[in-house]
């Protein structure tokens, strides 16, 4: 075979270490680099347990990222495969990944969105205060997001809206999450052995409220539009043959594991960055102001779908964010049959890995690639060209979750510039990845109600 140059390093544990190492310490962008510069755009290397062809670029991008399913498959690496479960939305293909799919799409387009905005806004307000109420004005900004992605995903998406119930999952899920950023090593007392049970775990608590839905259901008292279990229960395959409980749990379980941390990461960056940027931070505020201002007397009105329409310059900077430091470093695939690019063999079993920050920080794609320019979404110099800007994917396995992720980061950056101000504790904190991109000490700020808010300009 003609493979590109590269290292497999030690068996099993290939070049994992020194990825994460470097992900760890924010080198990243350099452990790439640094391989680039010495193979090329392609090279070899083991992540997360297979052997691995990474490809950069954008034209490495639409290959990998465009191709058709019977090329390559979005198998994930083992870890996230053994918590998300065998038939999770990444392991299917053909007819019935569509079929899942198109189930989970009807509830996160944006069609649909339109009517969680209130009950959204309310649970993000509700948190917020609970938690500045108890940390007696100062969080963790880390810890509070992933609260708020957590919940709002159990409540809206899942309809699981029991105290208990929600507690009991949280602690699971976070023992989950860190399994899938791990080596896989089934041992007791390693990271990804504790993920496991916790899935197990997971999976009891949920099958219940599975059956006690299914029950619901046949009995009409439960419409399949109420939430995600729900449509998954009452879908029917081309047979008319029900969707297996096992398929809708590792679905469960890898919605949730999706949506969490990316989301809880953009919105911590975006806190992080206004902290730090006041003229940012001035301009996000005029922003909201002026939706304030536009209610006339009827401050106390829930927000509308209308405003997070006028939240545009607040995305933008949400879009800037995760251009220069993508929450997801890159996505992985399964090559189902012998292929090959650049003049590269790709053998059929390979994982292929292609990583956002390739072209995010390319100044031929992007001017000026260093400096942090959100109106470059908005009269970009130059158009961007597809698989460019990759944050949420592209091709066929684009995010579903994209417009969820926008009007949960609106929404809570509507709550906090508009009723506290906040001032971060650590001004020097800087971003590394674990391997996912999060402020290194949590973001810890101290946080306030505002006293006066003037809707006038300032
Ligand atoms: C800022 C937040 C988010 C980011 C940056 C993000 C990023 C991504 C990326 C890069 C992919 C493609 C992975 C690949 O090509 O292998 C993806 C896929 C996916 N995301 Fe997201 N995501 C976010 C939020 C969400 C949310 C909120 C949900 C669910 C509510 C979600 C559900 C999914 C699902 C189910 C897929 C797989 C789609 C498929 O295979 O067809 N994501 N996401």
């Amino acid at each position: 075979k003609n493979l590109p140059g590269g290292s497999l390093g030690y068996p099993l544990i290939g070049e994992t270490l020194s990825f994460l190492r470097a992900q760890k310490d924010d080198r990243g962008p350099q452990w790439l680099e640094e391989r680039i510069s010495k193979y090329g755009p392609v090279f070899k290397t083991s992540l997360m347990g297979s052997p691995t062809l990474v490809i950069t670029g954008q034209t490495g991008n639409k290959f990998v990222l465009g191709a058709e399913d019977d090329i390559f498959a979005a198998k994930q690496p083992i870890t996230l495969q053994a918590i998300g479960g065998k038939q999770n939305i990444f392991e299917l293909t053909g007819s019935r990944y569509r079929l899942i799919k198109g189930a989970m799409l009807s509830f996160l387009k944006a069609e649909s969105l339109q009517n969680y905005i209130e009950r959204m806004d309310e649970l993000v307000k509700n948190i917020l205060s609970r938690e500045i109420k108890e940390g007696r004005g100062t969080i963790k900004a880390v810890t509070t997001m992933k609260k708020i992605t957590f919940n709002l995903a159990c409540e809206l998406i899942f309809g699981i809206e029991d105290k208990e119930t929600k507690e009991a999952l949280l602690d699971d899920f976070s023992i989950a999450f860190k399994a899938v950023w791990s080596i896989p090593v089934k041992f007791p007392g390693t990271t990804y052995w504790k993920g496991l049970r916790a899935r197990s775990r997971i999976v009891e608590r949920v099958l219940p409220i599975l059956r006690k839905r299914k029950e619901e259901l046949s009995e009409g008292e439960l419409k399949p539009e109420n939430d995600i279990l729900s449509c998954l229960l009452a879908l029917r395959d081309e047979n008319h043959e029900p969707i297996s409980d096992d398929t809708i749990m590792d679905n469960y379980v890898t919605l949730m594991v999706a949506s969490h941390d990316t989301s809880a990461i953009l919105m911590s960056l975006t806190i992080w960055k206004l902290s730090r940027d006041p003229e940012i931070y001035h301009k996000v505020l005029e922003e909201h102001k002026e939706i304030m201002r536009r209610r006339e007397g009827k401050e106390d009105q829930k927000l509308t779908w209308g405003e997070i329409q006028k939240m545009k310059y607040t995305w933008r900077v949400a879009q800037e964010l995760m251009r220069m430091i993508p929450p997801v470093f890159g996505s992985f695939r399964k090559a189902l049959k012998d292929t090959s690019y650049g003049g590269y063999d790709i053998p059929k079993g390979w994982q292929v890995f292609s990583v956002a920050w390739g072209t995010h920080m390319n100044k031929d794609v992007f001017e000026n690639p260093t400096e942090f320019d959100p109106s470059r979404f908005e009269n970009p110099s130059k158009p961007i060209t597809p698989y460019a800007y990759v944050p949420f994917g592209g091709g066929l396995h684009t995010c579903i979750g994209n417009e969820f992720a926008r009007v949960e980061t609106l929404v809570t950056i509507h709550n906090l510039v508009t009723f506290y101000e906040w001032s971060q504790l650590n001004p020097e904190e800087v971003i590394t990845r674990q391997p996912m991109p999060y402020p290194s000490l949590g973001l810890p700020i101290k946080i306030n109600p505002r006293n006066q808010f003037s809707y006038k300009s300032s």
